[in-house]
Protein backbone atom coordinates (compact mmCIF):
# COMPACT_ATOMS: atom_id res chain seq x y z
CA UNK A 1 0.00 0.00 0.00
CA UNK A 2 1.33 3.62 -1.08
CA UNK A 3 1.85 6.56 1.94
CA UNK A 4 -1.40 8.05 1.22
CA UNK A 5 -3.64 4.86 0.68
CA UNK A 6 -2.52 3.52 4.47
CA UNK A 7 -4.25 4.12 7.88
CA UNK A 8 -1.47 3.88 9.61
CA UNK A 9 2.02 5.31 8.52
CA UNK A 10 5.28 3.85 11.18
CA UNK A 11 8.32 5.65 10.69
CA UNK A 12 10.89 3.10 11.15
CA UNK A 13 14.44 4.90 12.80
CA UNK A 14 16.56 1.67 12.96
CA UNK A 15 16.79 -2.12 11.68
CA UNK A 16 13.97 -3.60 12.90
CA UNK A 17 13.46 -7.42 12.44
CA UNK A 18 10.78 -8.33 9.25
CA UNK A 19 9.31 -10.79 11.96
CA UNK A 20 8.21 -7.57 13.80
CA UNK A 21 7.42 -5.49 10.36
CA UNK A 22 5.22 -8.46 9.43
CA UNK A 23 2.67 -8.05 12.40
CA UNK A 24 1.70 -4.54 10.72
CA UNK A 25 -0.33 -5.56 7.88
CA UNK A 26 0.23 -4.00 4.72
CA UNK A 27 -3.28 -3.39 3.68
CA UNK A 28 -3.15 -1.53 6.95
CA UNK A 29 0.16 -0.31 7.43
CA UNK A 30 2.79 1.47 5.72
CA UNK A 31 6.11 1.56 7.12
CA UNK A 32 9.83 3.20 6.51
CA UNK A 33 12.52 5.32 7.07
CA UNK A 34 10.91 8.28 4.88
CA UNK A 35 7.06 8.66 6.15
CA UNK A 36 5.82 12.22 6.35
CA UNK A 37 3.17 12.80 9.11
CA UNK A 38 3.66 9.41 10.65
CA UNK A 39 1.40 7.63 13.66
CA UNK A 40 4.05 6.14 15.29
CA UNK A 41 7.68 5.64 15.94
CA UNK A 42 9.38 2.43 15.93
CA UNK A 43 13.15 2.47 17.12
CA UNK A 44 15.58 0.73 18.88
CA UNK A 45 18.96 2.89 19.50
CA UNK A 46 18.86 5.91 17.59
CA UNK A 47 18.78 8.87 19.40
CA UNK A 48 15.33 10.75 19.41
CA UNK A 49 16.46 13.76 21.66
CA UNK A 50 18.36 15.02 18.60
CA UNK A 51 15.30 15.24 16.48
CA UNK A 52 12.04 16.87 16.66
CA UNK A 53 9.44 14.50 17.22
CA UNK A 54 6.41 14.98 14.33
CA UNK A 55 3.39 16.65 16.00
CA UNK A 56 1.25 13.77 14.11
CA UNK A 57 3.15 10.85 16.02
CA UNK A 58 0.79 9.30 18.23
CA UNK A 59 2.96 6.21 19.86
CA UNK A 60 6.32 5.50 20.46
CA UNK A 61 7.87 1.73 20.22
CA UNK A 62 11.34 0.95 21.64
CA UNK A 63 12.21 -2.65 20.00
CA UNK A 64 14.06 -2.85 23.27
CA UNK A 65 14.64 -2.51 27.08
CA UNK A 66 16.39 1.29 27.60
CA UNK A 67 14.24 4.31 26.44
CA UNK A 68 16.58 6.70 27.56
CA UNK A 69 17.38 7.32 23.68
CA UNK A 70 13.91 9.02 23.89
CA UNK A 71 12.05 12.20 25.62
CA UNK A 72 9.68 10.24 27.68
CA UNK A 73 8.79 12.98 29.70
CA UNK A 74 7.93 15.48 26.36
CA UNK A 75 5.84 12.77 25.06
CA UNK A 76 3.96 12.07 28.41
CA UNK A 77 3.52 16.08 28.00
CA UNK A 78 1.80 15.63 24.64
CA UNK A 79 -0.04 12.10 25.70
CA UNK A 80 2.00 9.81 23.63
CA UNK A 81 2.62 6.59 25.43
CA UNK A 82 6.41 4.98 24.35
CA UNK A 83 6.47 1.19 24.66
CA UNK A 84 8.96 -0.88 25.16
CA UNK A 85 9.75 -4.95 25.10
CA UNK A 86 10.45 -5.90 28.67
CA UNK A 87 12.39 -8.86 29.17
CA UNK A 88 12.52 -10.00 24.97
CA UNK A 89 16.12 -9.14 25.26
CA UNK A 90 17.06 -10.39 28.48
CA UNK A 91 18.56 -13.68 27.45
CA UNK A 92 21.04 -12.09 25.12
CA UNK A 93 22.18 -10.11 27.75
CA UNK A 94 22.53 -12.63 29.82
CA UNK A 95 24.84 -14.67 27.75
CA UNK A 96 26.77 -12.01 26.97
CA UNK A 97 27.27 -11.34 30.53
CA UNK A 98 28.39 -14.89 30.88
CA UNK A 99 30.80 -14.58 27.88
CA UNK A 100 31.85 -10.81 29.56
CA UNK A 101 32.73 -12.70 32.61
CA UNK A 102 34.10 -15.57 31.00
CA UNK A 103 36.61 -13.31 29.01
CA UNK A 104 37.68 -11.39 32.07
CA UNK A 105 38.55 -14.50 34.33
CA UNK A 106 40.43 -16.43 31.07
CA UNK A 107 42.16 -13.54 29.68
CA UNK A 108 40.70 -14.18 26.34
CA UNK A 109 40.84 -10.58 24.65
CA UNK A 110 44.38 -10.78 25.29
CA UNK A 111 45.07 -13.85 24.62
CA UNK A 112 42.95 -13.97 21.20
CA UNK A 113 45.47 -11.09 20.23
CA UNK A 114 48.70 -13.16 20.85
CA UNK A 115 47.61 -15.98 18.38
CA UNK A 116 46.39 -13.48 16.23
CA UNK A 117 49.81 -12.14 16.13
CA UNK A 118 51.37 -15.07 15.34
CA UNK A 119 50.37 -15.40 11.79
CA UNK A 120 52.86 -14.72 9.71
CA UNK A 121 55.73 -14.20 12.93
CA UNK A 122 56.67 -17.76 13.74
CA UNK A 123 56.64 -21.22 11.63
CA UNK A 124 56.47 -23.39 14.63
CA UNK A 125 53.25 -22.19 15.88
CA UNK A 126 52.89 -24.84 18.36
CA UNK A 127 55.95 -23.74 20.05
CA UNK A 128 55.19 -20.41 20.01
CA UNK A 129 51.40 -20.95 21.08
CA UNK A 130 53.41 -23.48 24.53
CA UNK A 131 55.70 -21.13 25.59
CA UNK A 132 53.37 -17.91 25.73
CA UNK A 133 50.21 -19.49 27.32
CA UNK A 134 51.04 -18.91 30.84
CA UNK A 135 51.12 -14.88 30.29
CA UNK A 136 46.99 -16.11 29.70
CA UNK A 137 46.69 -18.21 32.44
CA UNK A 138 42.95 -17.15 34.77
CA UNK A 139 40.83 -18.70 37.24
CA UNK A 140 37.73 -20.07 37.04
CA UNK A 141 33.99 -18.79 37.58
CA UNK A 142 32.82 -21.71 40.10
CA UNK A 143 33.28 -20.33 43.83
CA UNK A 144 33.68 -16.47 42.84
CA UNK A 145 31.53 -13.80 44.32
CA UNK A 146 29.50 -11.65 41.78
CA UNK A 147 27.38 -8.97 43.19
CA UNK A 148 24.36 -7.63 40.31
CA UNK A 149 22.72 -4.29 40.88
CA UNK A 150 19.50 -4.19 39.20
CA UNK A 151 17.60 -7.68 39.54
CA UNK A 152 15.15 -7.14 36.72
CA UNK A 153 14.83 -8.63 33.60
CA UNK A 154 18.47 -9.28 32.75
CA UNK A 155 19.62 -9.21 36.78
CA UNK A 156 17.42 -11.58 37.47
CA UNK A 157 18.26 -13.93 34.74
CA UNK A 158 21.96 -13.34 35.25
CA UNK A 159 21.53 -14.09 39.09
CA UNK A 160 20.35 -17.61 37.96
CA UNK A 161 22.94 -18.65 35.88
CA UNK A 162 25.57 -17.73 38.04
CA UNK A 163 24.26 -19.80 41.23
CA UNK A 164 23.81 -22.49 38.25
CA UNK A 165 27.67 -22.14 37.23
CA UNK A 166 28.63 -22.04 41.14
CA UNK A 167 29.18 -18.55 42.02
CA UNK A 168 28.29 -17.00 45.07
CA UNK A 169 25.73 -13.66 44.36
CA UNK A 170 25.07 -11.08 45.79
CA UNK A 171 21.98 -8.77 44.62
CA UNK A 172 20.80 -5.14 44.97
CA UNK A 173 17.76 -3.48 43.56
CA UNK A 174 15.59 -1.32 46.10
CA UNK A 175 12.60 -1.37 43.66
CA UNK A 176 12.43 -4.84 42.58
CA UNK A 177 9.64 -6.14 41.71
CA UNK A 178 7.17 -9.22 43.01
CA UNK A 179 8.11 -11.34 39.80
CA UNK A 180 11.48 -10.36 39.55
CA UNK A 181 11.56 -11.07 43.36
CA UNK A 182 9.85 -14.61 43.19
CA UNK A 183 12.27 -15.23 39.99
CA UNK A 184 15.55 -15.43 41.42
CA UNK A 185 16.89 -18.51 43.21
CA UNK A 186 16.66 -18.58 46.99
CA UNK A 187 20.25 -18.65 47.15
CA UNK A 188 20.95 -15.27 46.23
CA UNK A 189 22.05 -12.75 48.89
CA UNK A 190 20.17 -9.62 49.18
CA UNK A 191 22.42 -6.67 49.66
CA UNK A 192 21.34 -3.06 51.13
CA UNK A 193 23.48 -0.58 48.94
CA UNK A 194 25.50 -0.38 45.58
CA UNK A 195 28.53 0.10 48.47
CA UNK A 196 27.02 -3.27 49.96
CA UNK A 197 27.37 -5.04 46.14
CA UNK A 198 30.95 -3.27 45.62
CA UNK A 199 32.77 -4.68 48.60
CA UNK A 200 31.53 -8.02 48.44
CA UNK A 201 32.14 -8.90 44.11
CA UNK A 202 34.91 -10.17 42.78
CA UNK A 203 32.96 -9.21 39.64
CA UNK A 204 30.23 -6.80 39.63
CA UNK A 205 27.67 -6.18 37.12
CA UNK A 206 24.97 -3.68 36.51
CA UNK A 207 21.58 -3.91 35.50
CA UNK A 208 20.21 -0.53 36.33
CA UNK A 209 18.25 2.22 33.70
CA UNK A 210 20.14 4.80 32.63
CA UNK A 211 18.59 7.92 34.79
CA UNK A 212 19.54 10.91 36.75
CA UNK A 213 19.73 8.80 39.91
CA UNK A 214 21.87 6.22 38.04
CA UNK A 215 24.43 8.52 36.21
CA UNK A 216 27.59 7.86 37.35
CA UNK A 217 26.24 5.17 39.74
CA UNK A 218 30.16 3.50 40.19
CA UNK A 219 32.60 6.30 41.04
CA UNK A 220 35.69 6.83 42.01
CA UNK A 221 34.64 7.19 45.40
CA UNK A 222 32.54 3.56 45.28
CA UNK A 223 35.30 1.86 43.33
CA UNK A 224 37.79 1.95 45.93
CA UNK A 225 35.35 -0.89 47.69
CA UNK A 226 35.50 -3.59 45.59
CA UNK A 227 38.11 -6.15 46.66
CA UNK A 228 41.41 -5.56 44.53
CA UNK A 229 41.72 -6.71 41.32
CA UNK A 230 38.09 -7.10 40.63
CA UNK A 231 36.46 -6.94 37.74
CA UNK A 232 33.62 -4.97 36.28
CA UNK A 233 31.08 -5.56 33.57
CA UNK A 234 28.90 -2.60 32.16
CA UNK A 235 26.00 -3.92 29.81
CA UNK A 236 23.65 -1.33 30.90
CA UNK A 237 24.60 2.39 29.46
CA UNK A 238 27.27 3.69 29.07
CA UNK A 239 26.60 6.84 31.85
CA UNK A 240 25.65 4.35 34.47
CA UNK A 241 29.93 3.86 35.10
CA UNK A 242 32.05 6.88 35.44
CA UNK A 243 34.75 6.17 32.90
CA UNK A 244 37.43 8.58 34.12
CA UNK A 245 37.12 6.71 37.48
CA UNK A 246 37.30 3.29 36.14
CA UNK A 247 40.07 4.01 34.00
CA UNK A 248 42.17 5.45 37.18
CA UNK A 249 41.42 2.17 39.21
CA UNK A 250 42.22 0.02 35.95
CA UNK A 251 45.79 2.17 36.57
CA UNK A 252 46.15 1.80 39.84
CA UNK A 253 45.41 -2.37 40.27
CA UNK A 254 42.07 -1.70 41.78
CA UNK A 255 40.10 -2.85 39.16
CA UNK A 256 41.61 -5.95 37.06
CA UNK A 257 39.37 -5.48 34.00
CA UNK A 258 36.45 -3.26 33.06
CA UNK A 259 33.99 -5.15 30.89
CA UNK A 260 31.58 -3.64 28.68
CA UNK A 261 29.15 -2.86 25.91
CA UNK A 262 29.89 0.90 25.48
CA UNK A 263 33.02 1.39 23.59
CA UNK A 264 34.19 5.34 24.05
CA UNK A 265 37.30 6.95 22.38
CA UNK A 266 38.99 6.87 26.18
CA UNK A 267 38.39 3.13 26.49
CA UNK A 268 39.56 1.79 22.96
CA UNK A 269 43.19 0.05 23.11
CA UNK A 270 43.42 -0.35 27.11
CA UNK A 271 45.11 -3.33 27.43
CA UNK A 272 42.43 -4.72 30.60
CA UNK A 273 39.42 -3.40 29.00
CA UNK A 274 36.99 -5.13 27.16
CA UNK A 275 34.64 -3.70 25.00
CA UNK A 276 31.86 -4.99 22.92
CA UNK A 277 30.09 -2.64 20.21
CA UNK A 278 26.73 -3.02 22.09
CA UNK A 279 25.81 -6.95 21.34
CA UNK A 280 24.16 -7.15 24.31
CA UNK A 281 20.82 -7.56 22.14
CA UNK A 282 22.01 -8.50 19.18
CA UNK A 283 20.38 -11.89 18.62
CA UNK A 284 18.39 -13.18 16.20
CA UNK A 285 16.07 -14.86 18.70
CA UNK A 286 16.17 -11.00 20.63
CA UNK A 287 16.15 -8.90 17.63
CA UNK A 288 12.70 -11.23 16.34
CA UNK A 289 11.06 -11.59 19.86
CA UNK A 290 11.44 -7.56 20.80
CA UNK A 291 10.03 -6.49 17.15
CA UNK A 292 7.27 -8.82 17.59
CA UNK A 293 6.42 -7.75 20.93
CA UNK A 294 6.49 -4.48 20.55
CA UNK A 295 4.39 -4.17 17.05
CA UNK A 296 1.80 -5.98 18.39
CA UNK A 297 1.34 -3.31 21.50
CA UNK A 298 1.57 -0.69 18.98
CA UNK A 299 -1.35 -2.15 16.79
CA UNK A 300 -3.04 -2.73 19.69
CA UNK A 301 -2.93 0.76 20.63
CA UNK A 302 -3.49 2.14 17.21
CA UNK A 303 -6.55 0.54 16.22
CA UNK A 304 -8.01 -0.47 19.77
CA UNK A 305 -6.11 2.24 22.28
CA UNK A 306 -4.76 -0.72 24.48
CA UNK A 307 -1.52 0.14 26.10
CA UNK A 308 0.09 -2.68 27.40
CA UNK A 309 4.41 -2.08 28.81
CA UNK A 310 4.16 1.23 28.41
CA UNK A 311 6.86 3.16 30.43
CA UNK A 312 5.06 6.56 30.93
CA UNK A 313 1.16 5.06 30.59
CA UNK A 314 -0.62 2.27 32.53
CA UNK A 315 -1.59 -0.46 30.96
CA UNK A 316 -5.23 -0.68 29.67
CA UNK A 317 -8.03 -2.62 27.54
CA UNK A 318 -11.67 -2.92 27.49
CA UNK A 319 -13.15 -5.37 24.83
CA UNK A 320 -14.82 -3.96 21.89
CA UNK A 321 -18.80 -3.97 22.12
CA UNK A 322 -19.90 -1.04 20.24
CA UNK A 323 -17.89 0.15 16.91
CA UNK A 324 -17.38 3.49 18.07
CA UNK A 325 -14.53 4.56 20.60
CA UNK A 326 -12.55 7.44 21.34
CA UNK A 327 -9.05 7.43 23.54
CA UNK A 328 -8.43 10.04 25.98
CA UNK A 329 -5.29 10.93 27.24
CA UNK A 330 -5.27 13.28 30.13
CA UNK A 331 -3.82 15.07 33.90
CA UNK A 332 -4.27 12.32 36.87
CA UNK A 333 -6.40 15.42 38.13
CA UNK A 334 -10.39 15.84 39.59
CA UNK A 335 -13.49 16.13 37.63
CA UNK A 336 -11.76 15.06 34.17
CA UNK A 337 -14.09 12.47 33.51
CA UNK A 338 -17.15 14.13 34.61
CA UNK A 339 -15.95 17.09 31.95
CA UNK A 340 -15.34 14.06 29.34
CA UNK A 341 -19.35 12.25 29.68
CA UNK A 342 -20.85 15.93 30.16
CA UNK A 343 -19.08 16.51 26.70
CA UNK A 344 -20.11 13.30 25.12
CA UNK A 345 -23.89 13.84 26.96
CA UNK A 346 -24.08 17.48 25.14
CA UNK A 347 -23.05 15.69 21.99
CA UNK A 348 -25.84 13.79 22.20
CA UNK A 349 -24.23 10.47 22.43
CA UNK A 350 -24.63 7.45 24.88
CA UNK A 351 -21.85 6.08 26.72
CA UNK A 352 -21.87 1.76 26.14
CA UNK A 353 -18.40 1.02 27.74
CA UNK A 354 -15.85 3.14 29.55
CA UNK A 355 -12.24 2.50 31.54
CA UNK A 356 -9.94 5.20 33.10
CA UNK A 357 -6.92 3.95 34.48
CA UNK A 358 -4.33 6.11 36.20
CA UNK A 359 -0.42 6.11 36.61
CA UNK A 360 1.47 8.55 38.48
CA UNK A 361 0.37 12.09 36.59
CA UNK A 362 -0.95 10.58 33.80
CA UNK A 363 -4.58 9.24 33.15
CA UNK A 364 -5.81 7.09 30.41
CA UNK A 365 -9.41 6.72 29.89
CA UNK A 366 -10.98 4.60 26.80
CA UNK A 367 -15.06 5.37 26.12
CA UNK A 368 -17.04 3.23 23.55
CA UNK A 369 -20.39 4.89 22.63
CA UNK A 370 -23.00 3.88 20.79
CA UNK A 371 -23.22 6.25 17.59
CA UNK A 372 -20.48 7.53 15.28
CA UNK A 373 -18.31 10.84 16.88
CA UNK A 374 -18.29 13.60 15.25
CA UNK A 375 -14.94 15.75 15.00
CA UNK A 376 -16.86 18.82 16.77
CA UNK A 377 -16.72 16.68 19.85
CA UNK A 378 -13.39 15.54 19.42
CA UNK A 379 -12.47 19.61 19.37
CA UNK A 380 -14.30 19.78 22.38
CA UNK A 381 -12.86 17.42 24.09
CA UNK A 382 -8.81 18.17 22.89
CA UNK A 383 -10.15 21.80 24.46
CA UNK A 384 -11.16 20.35 27.64
CA UNK A 385 -8.03 22.06 30.32
CA UNK A 386 -6.01 18.55 31.39
CA UNK A 387 -6.67 16.90 28.08
CA UNK A 388 -3.31 16.02 26.50
CA UNK A 389 -4.76 13.78 23.32
CA UNK A 390 -7.85 12.59 22.21
CA UNK A 391 -8.35 10.13 19.02
CA UNK A 392 -11.35 8.73 17.58
CA UNK A 393 -11.11 4.82 17.11
CA UNK A 394 -14.20 3.29 14.71
CA UNK A 395 -14.01 -0.25 14.27
CA UNK A 396 -12.09 -1.33 11.71
CA UNK A 397 -13.13 -4.85 10.87
N1 LIG B 1 23.60 -3.85 26.20
C1 LIG B 1 22.40 -4.02 25.66
O1 LIG B 1 22.27 -4.29 24.47
C2 LIG B 1 21.21 -3.92 26.53
C3 LIG B 1 21.21 -3.07 27.59
N2 LIG B 1 20.12 -3.00 28.41
C4 LIG B 1 20.20 -2.06 29.52
O2 LIG B 1 19.98 -2.78 30.72
C5 LIG B 1 18.99 -2.11 31.50
C6 LIG B 1 18.24 -3.13 32.32
O3 LIG B 1 17.49 -3.97 31.47
P1 LIG B 1 16.34 -4.89 32.06
O4 LIG B 1 16.86 -5.76 33.13
O5 LIG B 1 15.66 -5.51 30.91
O6 LIG B 1 15.39 -3.79 32.72
P2 LIG B 1 14.39 -3.95 33.94
O7 LIG B 1 13.55 -2.73 33.94
O8 LIG B 1 13.72 -5.27 33.90
O9 LIG B 1 15.34 -3.94 35.24
C7 LIG B 1 15.99 -2.81 35.70
C8 LIG B 1 16.05 -2.95 37.22
O10 LIG B 1 16.91 -1.94 37.73
C9 LIG B 1 16.41 -1.57 39.01
N3 LIG B 1 16.98 -0.31 39.43
C10 LIG B 1 16.66 0.95 39.05
N4 LIG B 1 17.45 1.84 39.70
C11 LIG B 1 18.28 1.11 40.49
C12 LIG B 1 19.33 1.47 41.41
N5 LIG B 1 19.66 2.74 41.63
N6 LIG B 1 19.97 0.47 42.05
C13 LIG B 1 19.64 -0.83 41.84
N7 LIG B 1 18.64 -1.21 41.01
C14 LIG B 1 17.98 -0.25 40.34
C15 LIG B 1 14.89 -1.53 38.78
O11 LIG B 1 14.18 -1.59 40.01
C16 LIG B 1 14.68 -2.74 37.90
O12 LIG B 1 14.35 -3.89 38.66
C17 LIG B 1 18.12 -1.36 30.47
O13 LIG B 1 17.48 -0.24 31.03
C18 LIG B 1 19.13 -0.97 29.42
O14 LIG B 1 19.70 0.27 29.74
C19 LIG B 1 19.02 -3.81 28.23
C20 LIG B 1 18.97 -4.67 27.17
C21 LIG B 1 20.04 -4.75 26.19
O1 LIG C 1 18.47 -2.52 20.12
C1 LIG C 1 19.62 -2.76 20.54
O2 LIG C 1 20.44 -3.44 19.94
C2 LIG C 1 20.02 -2.21 21.88
C3 LIG C 1 19.33 -2.92 23.00
C4 LIG C 1 19.37 -2.13 24.25
O3 LIG C 1 20.32 -1.48 24.57
C5 LIG C 1 18.17 -2.16 25.10
O4 LIG C 1 17.26 -2.96 24.83
O5 LIG C 1 18.12 -1.37 26.06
Amino acid sequence: MDEAGAIFKVLVLNEISPKGLGRLPPQRYVCGRDIACPDAVLVRSADMHAMTVPPSVRAIARAGAGTNNIPVAAMSARGVPVFNAPGANANAVKELVLAGMLMAARNLARALRFVDALAGQSDDVEKAVEGGKSAFAGFELQGQSLGIVGLGKVGSLVADAAIKLGMDVLGFDPEITVDAAWSLPSQVRRAASVAEVLRGGRFVTLHVPLLPATRDLVNADNLSLMPRGGVLLNFSRQGVVNEAAALAALESGQLGAYVCDFPSPALLGHERVICLPHLGASTCEAEVNCAVMVADQLRDFLENGHISHAVNFPSIRMSRESAFRVAIANANVPNMLGQISTAMAKAGLNIHNMVNHSRGEMAYTLVDVDSAVRDALLADLAAINGVLSVRYLPRLD
